[in-house]
C-alpha cells in the first residue's frame, strides 16, 4: 500500500504538557486509520495539526510525499484534504444545500463574481447536491440548517467535507452524540465512503472502530502506545491496560 499520510516525530506542547510527545504513524492510500484513546490523549489536538488548524512545534507531515507541516488550512483542502469537525461548524441560517456550496467554492476558489455569473451558480449547487446525495440528505437540501436532527447534521457535516473533494478525510467524532439508527446510518456511510477514500478516523464507539478501521493506533499521553490491526490491537496486553479495560 503506497503511503498518503506520513507523520514523523511530530511534536506539541501546550505549557508543560506534551500533547503530541513524538507521533511517527503513516497511513496508506485507501486505508481507513482509527486513532483511539482515553480523553485528553490528544487525539483532536494530532488531527488539528494535519488539518493546518494547529502548527507542530516540531516534526513533519507528508502528504502525498509533499512536506505540508508549514502549509495552512486553505492550502491543504485545495490538495485534497479535508476536516469534518467534532464541534458542529454548520451556518444553522443557512440552508443544507448553501452550506455545502460554500464549501464546493471554497474547494475551487472561485471568487465571488464567478459565483455570480450565470452558470456558475448552477455548476456549484449540482456538485452541493451530488454531496447530499451521497450522505443521504438530498431530500433535505431546502431545509435550514438549524432544522435538522442532530445525526442528520453530522451527515451534513460529512458532505460538507465531501464537497471539498477529498483524498484524505480527517473525521473527529463522527458518530458524537447519535445513536441506534442515525449511528448506523453515519456508520454505513463510512463503510461506503472507505471504498473510494482514505480516512483517518478518531471515534469513540468501539463496535465502530473495529467494525470500520483497517487499521488502529492508540494514543496515551500523546503518544503512539500501539499501531496494528483491529485484532493486533484487540490483543495487545499495553492496550488493554492502558485503555481498552477487561472486557474489550
Ligand atoms: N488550546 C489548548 N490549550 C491548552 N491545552 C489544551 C488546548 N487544547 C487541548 N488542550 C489539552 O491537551 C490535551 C489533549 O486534548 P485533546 O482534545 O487533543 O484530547 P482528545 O484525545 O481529543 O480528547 P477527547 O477524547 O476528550 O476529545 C488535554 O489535556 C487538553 O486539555
Amino acid at each position: 500500500m503506497a503511503e498518503l499520510l506520513e507523520i514523523r516525530d511530530l511534536r506539541k506542547n501546550f505549557g508543560a504538557l506534551a500533547v503530541t510527545d513524538g507521533v511517527s504513524l503513516s497511513v496508506g492510500e485507501g486505508e481507513l486509520h482509527a486513532i483511539i484513546g482515553p480523553n485528553g490523549a490528544g487525539k483532536t489536538t494530532l488531527i488539528a495539526q494535519l488539518s493546518g488548524q494547529l502548527a507542530p512545534d516540531g516534526g513533519q507531515v507528508l502528504y502525498g510525499g509533499e512536506d505540508i507541516t508549514h502549509l495552512d488550512m486553505a492550502a491543504r483542502v485545495r490538495r485534497g484534504l479535508a476536516r469534518s469537525f467534532q464541534i458542529t461548524a454548520l451556518l444553522p441560517g443557512m440552508t443544507v444545500l448553501e452550506n455545502v456550496a460554500l464549501a464546493v467554492q471554497a474547494r475551487s476558489g472561485s471568487s465571488f463574481r464567478f459565483w455570480r455569473d450565470a452558470g456558475g451558480e448552477e455548476i456549484t449547487n449540482a456538485q452541493a447536491r451530488a454531496a447530499l446525495e451521497e450522505v443521504g440528505l438530498a431530500d433535505r437540501a431546502a431545509v435550514l440548517a438549524s432544522a435538522l436532527s442532530h445525526g442528520e447534521q453530522r451527515q451534513l457535516e460529512l458532505a460538507v467535507a465531501l464537497a471539498t473533494k477529498p483524498r484524505l478525510l480527517l473525521l473527529d467524532e463522527p458518530l458524537a452524540g447519535t445513536g441506534g439508527q442515525e449511528a448506523e446510518r453515519l456508520i454505513a456511510l463510512m463503510q461506503r465512503l472507505k471504498s473510494r477514500l482514505t480516512i483517518v478516523l478518531i471515534e469513540h464507539d468501539m463496535d465502530a472502530v473495529f467494525q470500520l478501521a483497517d487499521r488502529i493506533s492508540v494514543l496515551v499521553y500523546g503518544a503512539i502506545a500501539a499501531t496494528g490491526t483491529p485484532e493486533a490491537v484487540r490483543a495487545d496486553p499495553a492496550v488493554r491496560a492502558a485503555y481498552l479495560g477487561e472486557d474489550a
